[in-house]
């Protein structure tokens, strides 16, 4: 059986002001350090604002850093947007393409996500592709079709299991509290893998993160399912002690 080294990200989202988010990311990089060996690799992905200064906490200790999206343009007039290279230039090594909140807030289409993704390869960050169904899209058991469907179009050409991280998460479990059952996990992970697989000649090694309401109390039951990789975490990113025993379900 292939292993794979679970992934536990926290998507600190649009919180954080400059000494919370510093205050967080410095207390997980002493807890690493501390620790010293961890069962899987540990990223935090704050607020645009806070990237660098959280790079240079964190410097030295097993977090990594990255953004939350980029642009697909290397450079130019884009106002707002923040390119790969620049992530890159100060230190990240991830960037999160397709949140749902990216897809809904700002109408990104998978096709818009390839490119994003793309350009995080070429910037040589890693990418983490994140896909899910809506609530609607689940009651009408089009739960399969619309995730397989993001993740062929969201994955380029160019991904492999060293540059490209999937992360599936349910719309209706972001954030409400509502985790899905291992039984549906496992269901929608087993199909990205098969997809992978079928496309990809290392689609065995690629990590396949879950995301939706993980927290401590859930957090080994998930990440004991067959190809969870990793956790792809909100809410319970923000507070330290939470997040690191989701960190600790992986030991
Ligand atoms: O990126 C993280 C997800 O959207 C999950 O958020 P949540 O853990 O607050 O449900």
């Amino acid at each position: 059986m292939t292993q794979r080294r679970p992934l536990i990200a926290g998507n600190w989202k649009m919180n954080c002001l400059r000494a919370d988010g510093l205050a967080l990311a410095s207390s997980l990089a002493a807890k690493a350090k501390e620790k010293g060996a961890l069962g899987c690799d540990v990223l935090v992905c704050p607020p645009a604002t806070l990237l660098s200064d959280v790079v240079g906490v964190t410097h030295g200790s097993a977090v990594a850093v990255g953004g939350q999206d980029c642009h697909a343009a290397v450079s130019g007039a884009h106002t707002g947007d923040v390119a790969a290279t620049m992530l890159a230039d100060i230190g990240a090594q991830y960037v999160l393409v397709g949140h749902s909140e990216r897809r809904a807030d700002h109408g990104e289409s998978s096709t818009d996500i390839r490119k994003k993704a793309i350009a995080a390869h070429d910037a040589g960050l890693i990418a983490v592709v994140c896909v899910g169904e809506t609530e609607e899209e689940r009651d009408l058991g089009a739960t399969l079709a619309v995730v397989n469907g993001q993740v062929a179009v969201s994955l380029p050409e160019g991904a492999t299991a060293k540059n490209t991280v999937v992360a599936y998460e349910p719309v209706w479990a972001i954030g409400t509290g509502r985790t899905a059952s291992v039984a549906e996990v496992a269901e929608v992970h087993a199909a990205i893998r098969a997809e992978l697989v079928k496309r990809f000649e290392d689609g065995n090694e690629f990590r396949i993160l879950y995301g939706g309401s993980v927290k401590p109390s859930n957090a080994k039951e998930l990440m004991a399912v067959e190809d969870v990789d990793g956790a792809l975490v909100g809410g319970a990113s923000l507070k330290v002690e939470d997040f690191w025993q989701i960190i600790e379900s992986c030991a």
